[in-house]
């Protein structure tokens, strides 16, 4: 692993705002004096001050990806980083929760505040690979080149979102897009006791990646000290040696105990339509290739089907092996390709599933047919002695 070193400052790292109004051009200039490595010591000694904790971990660049690796060994069930909520930063608009680009607005408006500087500049800026993986800064060209026609309609909604917002609030369209990319990416939404939903950015949880078999856990504990209060930390599940690199599960994988165990239909674990547009990048973990493919084999997914055929997943692989393609090409053709191994791997499991089930005789099938039968009706059996008992529970009670 390569810590951040000091040396040329990487500005793809820092927000690039072009809105004159805020004062960016200056804040731009003072940056490029700064470096990764002051950076991260800076933002280490905000969150301390704020009251996190997050002495067990530094930033290091993994393979051309930054995350966080372990400064020491970290024993099993103890915290690896925690955060409290009032060093979290609020960018929920109370009243609508269903607009991705209320947050982002607010973002926005907290990106020049002194006090959170330290945070700012560690964000990923628009021409990051962090966000030029995102489907929202692909050309159309690029756009075509996933095949996924649903994937393609969502990201003009939210360009056109982007743009009618940005006139809205006189701001510059791609500063918006770039903000709606980092709330994906970064925020989380939290349940708070008093508030409801809350979508909050967590400052140095931000900063874990994402691996679909990782086993370490993100909690939150909320308590009452005469105002509600929160922790949230991440937490070691099995032990971590120094240098190594620490990530985070941000899907469900049918696998795991959060998962959906098997039989996933997309609530818990993640597609990798999901993973691209939240993210921008695509999971080739066996969990979510199944999810994929009972996504795909769907009837409503036939026109992505047809778009998916123009080639095939191995003239992607060769397409893969050109060096010159831009990071978002590389990506689509990423994408699309996972999304064939997928739907290849279904179709095949399908088809020996019917062909198991026509080779079944005609006493096995009666058998299942029972046997089915017999388990639905002890479920509605169940159900209705539990519709029972808390009819007698709440007669009782109003007897009393
Ligand atoms: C919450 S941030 C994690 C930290 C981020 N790498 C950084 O430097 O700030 C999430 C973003 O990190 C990148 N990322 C995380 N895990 C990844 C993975 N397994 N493969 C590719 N990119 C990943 C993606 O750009 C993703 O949107």
């Amino acid at each position: 692993f390569l810590t951040f070193t000091a040396g040329s400052p990487d500005r793809s790292w820092s927000p690039q705002l072009r809105h004159p109004q805020r004062g960016l051009r200056s804040r731009l200039c003072a940056l490029a004096s700064t470096t990764e490595e002051n950076a991260w010591q800076r933002f280490a000694e905000w969150v301390a001050a704020r009251g996190g904790d997050m002495a067990n971990v530094e930033i290091a660049d993994i393979d051309g990806m930054r995350g966080l690796v372990a400064a020491r060994d970290i024993a099993e069930n103890t915290s690896i980083v925690e955060i409290p909520l009032t060093a979290s930063i609020d960018i929920s608009e109370p009243g609508n929760d269903a607009d991705p680009s209320a947050p982002a607005l607010n973002l926005l408006k907290f990106l020049d505040d002194p006090e959170l500087k330290p945070y700012m500049d560690l964000l990923p800026g628009r021409t990051s690979p962090d966000i030029s993986r995102m489907p929202d800064f692909f050309s159309e060209e690029e756009l075509e080149m996933l095949q996924c026609p649903e994937v393609v309609q969502k990201t003009h909604r939210r360009q056109q979102l982007c743009a009618t917002r940005a006139d809205e609030s006189s701001l510059d369209t791609e500063d918006v897009k770039w903000a709606l990319c980092t709330v994906a990416q970064r925020a989380f939404s939290v349940v708070s006791p008093i508030d409801g939903l809350l979508r909050l950015l967590l400052p140095g949880i931000d900063l874990f990646n994402h691996d679909a078999h990782a086993l370490h856990e993100m909690r939150v504990r909320w308590t009452l000290q005469g105002l509600v209060t929160a922790t949230f930390k991440v937490v070691a599940r099995s032990p971590i040696k120094k240098g190594e690199e620490i990530r985070i599960c941000y899907g469900g994988d049918p696998f795991r105990p959060d998962g959906c165990g098997g039989d996933c239909t997309g609530d818990m674990a993640l597609t990798n339509a999901a993973y691209l547009q939240r993210y921008g990048f695509v999971d080739d973990c066996f969990g979510t290739t199944m999810v994929d493919g009972k996504w795909l084999v769907k009837p409503e997914s036939e026109p992505i089907r047809e778009s998916l055929a123009a080639t095939s997943a191995e003239e992607d692989e060769k397409l893969l092996s050109d060096s010159s393609l831009s990071i978002p090409a590389k990506t689509a053709i990423q994408f699309r390709r996972q999304l064939k191994i997928a739907l290849k791997a279904q179709q095949e499991a399908d088809a020996l599933k019917a062909k198991a089930e026509a080779a079944k005789s005609e006493e096995q099938k009666q058998a299942e047919r029972e046997a089915k039968e017999k388990a639905e009706e002890e479920a509605r059996l169940k159900e209705a002695n539990a519709e029972e008992a808390r009819r007698q529970l709440f007669a009782a009670l109003e007897e009393k």
